[in-house]
């Protein structure tokens, strides 16, 4: 049988998918996936011949989450059979600052992405060239916060700056443009950054009488150092990709035109390696900086992997069995 390549098993699961539903739940059990099936040897074979990760742009199929809305502001992706999921904050007019509908449409995009096993790696982005976020929309700020379809302010992007640490997949902030004041906190709280050359870093809280005392400035310090993060936030500067390579607040710097490609062959070279290595290592970065709920995460995956082992059912076993259990056989390692 001829080989195929990793591009046109791709576009062949993009095809089924069209054929399938394209909500995850569903296309988990179908053709889609039994045709990915089939080919996993031959992309083994790929990377052994090939020794590199392929660099196309996947087909991106519309997705959704369960509650059964639309999004207005934001756009959700996948790449079926690959395992990577795309959100983009959809607000080009506005630079892509977001409001507090914004958020919700984030937080539940992230969810599915979270829930949907057949996803490992997640692509926070912007749409358009010139900003991946430019922070809370000014023109719906009150006094308790964001304001737009309730009568109260939020500052709810404090919820999903939470949600991307904890969720136990890696998060890419895919940057080209501005990401600045509470976008550049979304980028920080991202596992990686790749930026286009154009991209801009900063924080404009000071300028615009706002700041981000949490992550914002305990993560921001920890990416590059006190002094560094003192300058950023008391003198409002804004960096160029280069600049905020060279103080470690993001990981790489390509050209506009390789951004995407660039960021799929980072998902898909961390895609080829264990799912539950790749976990336990985001929850054990994060554990100190995040402190109890850090160590609560550290600690669920701890459970999580024991409760796959004999030791582990051994207890719950002896307890549906009304017997005393026997641990006796288990090492105590050294
Ligand atoms: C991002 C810019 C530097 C881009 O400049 P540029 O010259 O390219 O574009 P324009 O300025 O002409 O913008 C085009 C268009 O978009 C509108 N726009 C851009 N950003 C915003 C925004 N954040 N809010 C509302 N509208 C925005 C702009 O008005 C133009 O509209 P027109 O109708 O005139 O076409 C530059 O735009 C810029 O500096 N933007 C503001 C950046 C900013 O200060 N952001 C807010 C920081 S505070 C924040 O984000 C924040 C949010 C939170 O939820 C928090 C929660 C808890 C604690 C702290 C928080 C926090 O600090």
């Amino acid at each position: 049988m001829a080989e195929m390549t990793d591009s046109a098993r791709r576009r062949i699961a993009s095809i089924a998918n069209h054929i399938m539903p394209a909500h995850p739940s569903q296309s988990q059990q179908g053709n889609a996936i039994a045709i990915l099936d089939c080919s996993s040897s031959m992309n083994d074979s790929f990377h052994r011949v090939h020794g590199g990760v392929p660099t196309d742009i996947p087909v991106w199929t519309p997705a959704r989450d369960d509650s059964g809305k639309e999004y207005t502001d934001i756009i959700y992706e996948k790449a079926v059979g690959e395992g990577i999921a795309k959100i983009t904050i959809n607000r080009p007019e506005r630079r892509n600052a977001f409001r507090p509908q914004t958020i919700k449409e984030l937080m539940r995009a992230f969810n599915d992405a979270r829930d949907d096993n057949s996803i490992g790696v997640i692509i926070f982005t912007g749409k358009g060239t010139k900003a991946f976020c430019s922070g809370g929309d000014q023109s719906l700020r009150g006094k308790e916060g964001y304001v737009d379809y309730d009568s109260f302010g939020r500052l709810n992007v404090l919820d999903l700056q939470v949600q991307i640490r904890r969720l136990p997949k890696p998060v890419i902030a895919m940057v080209a443009g501005y990401a600045v004041g509470g976008g550049h906190v979304l980028h920080m709280v991202c596992d990686l950054t790749i930026a286009a050359a154009n991209a801009i870093f900063g924080q404009t809280g000071p300028k615009v009488g706002s700041f981000d005392a949490g992550y914002g400035a305990s993560i921001m310090c920890r990416l590059i150092g006190p002094k560094k993060a003192r300058e950023m936030w008391y003198m409002t500067r804004f960096y160029t990709a280069s600049e905020a390579e060279k103080m470690g607040l993001i990981n790489t710097v390509v050209e506009l035109e390789k951004l995407e490609e660039e960021t799929v062959k980072w998902c898909r070279e961390i895609l080829r390696n264990s799912p539950m290595a790749i976990r336990v290592l985001k929850s054990a970065v994060n554990a100190v900086d995040d402190g109890h709920a850090g160590l609560q995460g550290l600690g669920g995956d701890a459970t999580l992997l024991f409760y796959g082992t004999e030791e582990g059912n051994e207890g719950k076993n002896a307890y549906l069995q009304r017997r005393k259990p026997d641990f006796s056989k288990y090492p105590r390692l050294p």
